[in-house]
């Protein structure tokens, strides 16, 4: 594949406009077709050497057209194959009618499907072209499979999952495996489609590059090719002040590990000075717990802005256990035109009050970047939330979009979108993220990046990257502690 693809997502809508460029400029699309079923042959063979039978159940579109292809091709190699169409093959039309003209063999409607035990089914019934739920048939024959041991090999999509917002139209089928073409799809990432795709591969079936580049709106998959440029890199030259200085809230006494955890993480993930500011009356225990992180007391608005006069200050963590309310809205306001990351207790503070924090983003940009998990992502935006027609790729755009900051809608699946456009979804956090503390942890590393210059966007998927990268490595047995210690070099 061509290695500008790689990172890219593309969404049905943009695939099917793709492949209208293509035919445009002379590409011939039964050639297209006729390299994803090729592709799909190949798949089932190398993985499913051992299938006794090959069910290739096909549907009324172009997905079912890859299944005939993908049909005759096996038959070809010698495997023994049957297929079983929904809705009636005589219908096809275009590339897909061609496609079945291909096929000599019988075609059994759907509803006759019964599985043997060492068959492996391919599942071309629908793709990217699903647009409402399942039929009931396909649904019946999904229920019929599903949970029965079988190996799946999805073409483009499970059938059932939606390749733009990786929902569920009635019912889906868990995939062994799953072969799309060109590049990822959202729905290949979002949950719950990510979890029913099995491995993915992406296979190249010939639509050029610069092609499929310009019809793609920039959505990314979270790597290191979308920030490494902007990495703070050290050399000689290097000292504390210039490796950044982050500020982390502390919250009172009985809530201060964790602005100790960002604070820890925002020195391991590479900023050159880190003060834990607190509150006088937590300052005995938070410094019984601190060593090379410096302490401050900053009890108040008033205390807050005379230390803000102090341009060395350059990033800011509010939140983590900071305690919900009026002081936390004075502060996070006061810093709205620095570089902040609002998290926890500090999101949740603007629940009642989020024009307000809206309105001082857009009149004092500064850096800001926001990490609410579903939770705190709802009491912010709760129209949002609600809107079922919307994937998370595009509630987090909306939200960043009306709140005027770098957007981290956390999960699994976490998207980070940025009010100027730009959005990437990340794939390499393991679940044993989901701890205590996890959050805070992210919250650091990500201020440690703002510490550093880094711009907003690039910061947060910097972060959340490092963050995935350092639960992989702390295992799945991680607290946030040990994640701390193993968050890996930047770049
Ligand atoms: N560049 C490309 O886009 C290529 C696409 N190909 C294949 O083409 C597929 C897309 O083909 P189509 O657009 O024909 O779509 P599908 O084959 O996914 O669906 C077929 C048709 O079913 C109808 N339909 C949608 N939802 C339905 C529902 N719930 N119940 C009943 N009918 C429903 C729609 O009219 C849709 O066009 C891709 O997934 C891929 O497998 C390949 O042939 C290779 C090239
Ligand atoms: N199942 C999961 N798989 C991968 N990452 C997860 C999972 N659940 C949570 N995470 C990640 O772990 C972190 C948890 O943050 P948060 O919900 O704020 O927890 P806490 O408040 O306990 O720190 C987020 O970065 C989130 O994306
Ligand atoms: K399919």
């Amino acid at each position: 594949m061509h290695s500008s693809l790689r990172d890219l997502l593309i969404t049905p809508a943009e695939m099917a406009a793709m492949d209208l460029a293509a035919a445009r400029s002379g590409i011939d699309s039964f050639l297209l077709m006729r390299s994803a079923g090729l592709a799909v042959a190949a798949a089932a063979l190398r993985r499913f050497p051992q299938a006794q039978r090959y069910a290739v159940l096909c549907g009324p579109g172009n997905n079912g057209g890859d299944g005939y292809v993908a049909a005759s091709a096996l038959v070809e190699s010698g495997a023994n194959v049957a297929v079983f169409a929904f809705g009636d093959p005589a219908a096809l039309s275009g590339d897909a009618a061609r496609a079945r003209q291909l096929w000599n063999g019988t075609i059994d409607p759907l509803a006759s499907f019964l599985p043997q035990p060492a068959d492996a089914i391919v599942d071309a019934l629908f793709g990217a072209g699903l647009s409402r739920d399942l039929p009931e048939p396909v649904v019946e024959t999904i229920d019929r499979i599903n949970g029965r041991d079988l190996p799946i090999i999805a073409v483009d999509l499970p059938t059932g999952v939606d390749g733009r917002t990786g929902q569920i139209c009635g019912a889906a089928f868990a995939a062994s495996h799953t072969v799309t073409f060109m590049a990822k799809k959202p729905g290949h990432l979002l949950l719950p489609g990510r979890s029913l795709c099995g491995a993915l591969d992406v296979f190249d079936i010939g639509i050029p590059a610069r092609i499929v580049l310009a019809g793609g709106k920039g959505l990314r998959v979270n790597t290191p090719a979308l920030w490494s440029d902007h990495a703070a890199r050290l050399d000689a030259s290097s000292h504390k002040f210039r490796r950044g200085h982050l500020v982390v809230f502390s919250g009172g006494p009985q809530a201060t590990g964790a602005a100790r955890l960002s604070a820890a993480a925002g020195l391991a993930a590479g900023a050159g000075l880190v003060t834990v500011a607190s509150p006088t009356s937590a300052l005995d225990i938070n410094a019984g717990h601190l060593t090379a992180v410096m302490l401050k007391a900053i009890d108040d608005p008033p205390g807050l802005e005379r230390w803000l006069e102090d341009s060395r200050l350059g990033a800011f963590v509010l939140g983590p256990g900071f305690g919900v309310g009026e002081r936390a809205r004075a502060f996070a306001l006061a810093l709205c035109d620095r570089a902040l990351v609002l998290d926890a207790d500090g999101i949740t503070s603007f629940q009642q009050h989020r024009s307000q924090l809206f309105a001082r983003l857009a009149a004092a940009p500064g850096r800001a970047v926001m990490t609410p998990h579903e939770g705190e992502f709802a009491r912010l935006f709760p129209e949002i939330a609600r809107d079922e027609n919307r994937s998370k790729i595009e509630k987090a755009q909306s939200a960043a979009q009306i709140s005027h900051a770098t957007i981290v809608y956390k999960g699994a699946d976490t998207v980070i979108a940025s009010p100027d456009g730009k959005v990437a979804v990340n794939a390499n956090a393991p679940p044993s993220l989901a701890t205590a503390g996890s959050g805070d942890v992210l919250a650091g590393i990500i201020g440690a990046h703002l510490a550093q210059g880094m711009p907003a966007f690039e910061a947060a998927a910097a972060g959340v990257w490092r963050h995935g990268t350092a639960g992989a490595k702390a295992g799945p047995g991680l607290t946030a502690e040990t994640l701390v210690a193993s968050i890996p070099p930047l770049g």
